[in-house]
């Protein structure tokens, strides 16, 4: 294994195997390491054709004209990819393969993303003998027949493809590596594209898992950004969350089943204490600096009754288990009325955590955005917008409690682009709020608040946001930051707002200053707050009780 970067410090843990540790103090939203020699990166099957197979950026790529089993976004990721470094295999190892396959009438672009990753190691044995050196719980896999079998189904696919047939010896040690790839491979997830592909790097790998996390893996292009997100100090175990990439906020049961695959049982606090978010986010402290977050005051997050109140903390557990597993993002080629009718019935499901106001506990987030998709999908930009302000108020604040969460940046930047439509033109806002809501004072409330509220600014303001709790350099990569600050200099062409940017300005240079905090309170949380409790009220009307 390579020596371990400087910050960061492999050593046994008592019950996990190996850890990581940290050699020096950390804040949240500091990088601790940028790790960007994977030994295994690749889309998976899904978006081989989606994503450049090199850099896995999003776009229309091509595909290699040999194989025509991996795609790119152009030459120079096409002939980057093609030699082995000292890290990775070359696409040159497997491309003769896959062409030979392909002139035999045997694509090779569907195969699961588990058999390409495990054709890599077979290729390269200096890639292999690092990820021999990973833990793999091949014991107790082969305890569980189902998966022991698609697993020697996969590596058996994989030996025929690399060496046409293989030993009984080569087929266990392909098995084996298999099994560490299952154990150790990140789903290389973005919180724009959900999961396109899988990384493993063997020093990130040594990572273990917190419902808990004071750490935070994201990713872009090549790399993986380990990012603290809550404080930690020097000579403090780095954990991060294995469950769906980037909420570890599910209901236990839902946590439990998707760790199973990793062989081990989470010993958090939020597991052993079966802790909702509101009590986890009561025992957090913040210290969340000025200007970052739309609840500014985390005093307000931690008093929720769910934090204390006996009673509520039942119903979230109940009604929290029994309606996560419903919910699923409707088919996308389903109709606008279909979508509609689904979503009566998942609201339906939720109506009690909907009544408690309980709308941090999955799966009622899951449920919002999945409103605000239909909303815009229906044209209907100023309900949307309302549903995105209660995600980014009431929701994500109260699970994720550090503002670096990339899915809060991802809400926030929804919300402003949200409020780029609402503010073309009141007479557009009008017409498409009329069409939708069946109550005439609601309609009117949103266009009066909607007509209140200086949209530019707000938008202006939650940008700036954006890209004070984005990942350096993400601006650069294509990333939520890079549409930020697109629109961003948009807005800044805009003449005629000198009053506006006498206010924003000094904001903007000093966040954590009197005036500066006034102003933010005023011109953004409680504008956002008006609007998230239009979306209650629109959500009600909508798909509340008296419209099923
Ligand atoms: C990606 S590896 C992490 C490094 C690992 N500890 C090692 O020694 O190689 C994942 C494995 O670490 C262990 N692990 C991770 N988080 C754990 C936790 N919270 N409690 C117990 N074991 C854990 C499990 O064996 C899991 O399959």
């Amino acid at each position: 294994m390579s020596p371990t970067p400087p910050g960061l410090e492999i050593r046994p843990h008592p019950t996990k195997g190996r850890a990581l540790y940290s050699t020096q103090s950390f804040v949240p939203g500091q990088t601790i390491r940028i790790f960007a020699c994977p030994v295994l990166l690749l889309p998976s099957t899904a978006h081989l054709s989606a994503v450049c197979s090199y850099c896995l950026r999003l776009g229309e790529p091509r595909a290699c004209s040999g194989c025509q089993a991996v795609w790119y976004c152009g030459k120079a990721c096409q002939a980057a990819a093609w030699k082995s470094t000292l890290s990775t295999v070359g696409h040159a190892r497997e491309c003769s393969i896959f062409r030979k396959q392909r002139l035999a009438g045997r694509p090779s672009g569907n195969l699961p993303t588990p058999v390409r990753a495990l054709l890599q190691m077979l290729l390269d044995d200096d890639v292999a003998r690092v990820v021999d050196a990973l833990e793999g719980h091949v014991v107790q896999r082969r305890g569980r027949n189902e998966e022991w079998k698609d697993l020697q189904l996969m590596a058996m696919a994989a030996c025929a493809y690399a060496k046409g047939r293989a030993e009984e010896g080569e087929l266990k040690r392909a098995v084996e590596l298999l099994c560490k790839i299952q154990t150790n491979a990140f789903h290389r997830s973005d919180a724009d594209l959900g999961q396109v592909g899988i990384f493993l790097e063997p020093t990130l790998a040594m990572a273990n898992h917190s419902c808990l996390p004071n750490a935070m893996v994201e990713f872009s292009t090549r790399k993986a950004i380990l990012r603290a997100e809550r404080p930690i100090q020097a000579g403090e175990e780095i954990e991060i969350s294995y469950t769906d990439p980037t909420d570890y906020t599910y209901p236990l049961t839902k946590r439990v089943e998707a760790l199973a695959q990793y062989c081990f049982q989470c010993a958090c606090s939020r597991c052993t204490e079966d802790l909702n978010v509101y009590q986890v986010c009561a025992m957090t402290k913040s210290t969340t600096p000025a200007g970052l977050s739309l609840v500014p005051d985390a005093s307000k997050l931690r008093a929720h009754p769910a934090a204390r109140d006996q009673a509520q903390h039942a119903l979230v557990k109940s009604m929290g288990e029994s309606a996560a597993g419903p919910i699923e993002p409707p088919p996308a080629t389903a109709s606008l009325p279909l979508r509609r009718h689904l979503l009566r019935s998942q609201y339906g499901n939720c109506q009690g955590l909907v009544a408690g106001e309980l709308w941090a506990v999955t799966p009622v987030p899951q449920m919002l955005s999945e409103l605000v998709m239909y909303y815009v999908e229906d044209g209907n930009y100023p309900f949307a917008l309302s549903v995105a302000c209660l995600i980014a108020t009431a929701s994500d604040p109260s699970r994720f409690v550090s503002p670096f969460h990339p899915t809060r940046a991802k809400n926030l930047l929804m919300v402003a682009k949200l409020l780029s439509h609402t503010a073309e033109g009141t007479a557009g806002l009008g017409k498409s709020v009329k069409s939708v809501a069946g109550s005439v004072h609601l309609e009117q409330d949103v266009q009066d608040t909607l007509q209140d509220i200086d949209q530019v600014s707000l938008c202006q303001m939650l940008l700036v946001m954006v890209l004070r709790t984005a990942l350096p350099g993400d601006a650069d990569d294509g990333g939520l930051a890079a549409r930020a600050r697109e629109m961003l200099d948009d807005i800044e062409q805009l003449q005629g707002r000198q009053k506006e940017l006498s206010f924003i300005n000094p904001w903007i240079e000093d966040p954590g200053s009197e005036q500066s905090t006034a102003f933010f309170d005023y011109a953004v949380a409680q504008q956002v707050d008006a609007l998230a409790s239009l979306g209650r009220a629109v959500l009600h009307m909508d798909f509340g009780p008296d419209n099923r």
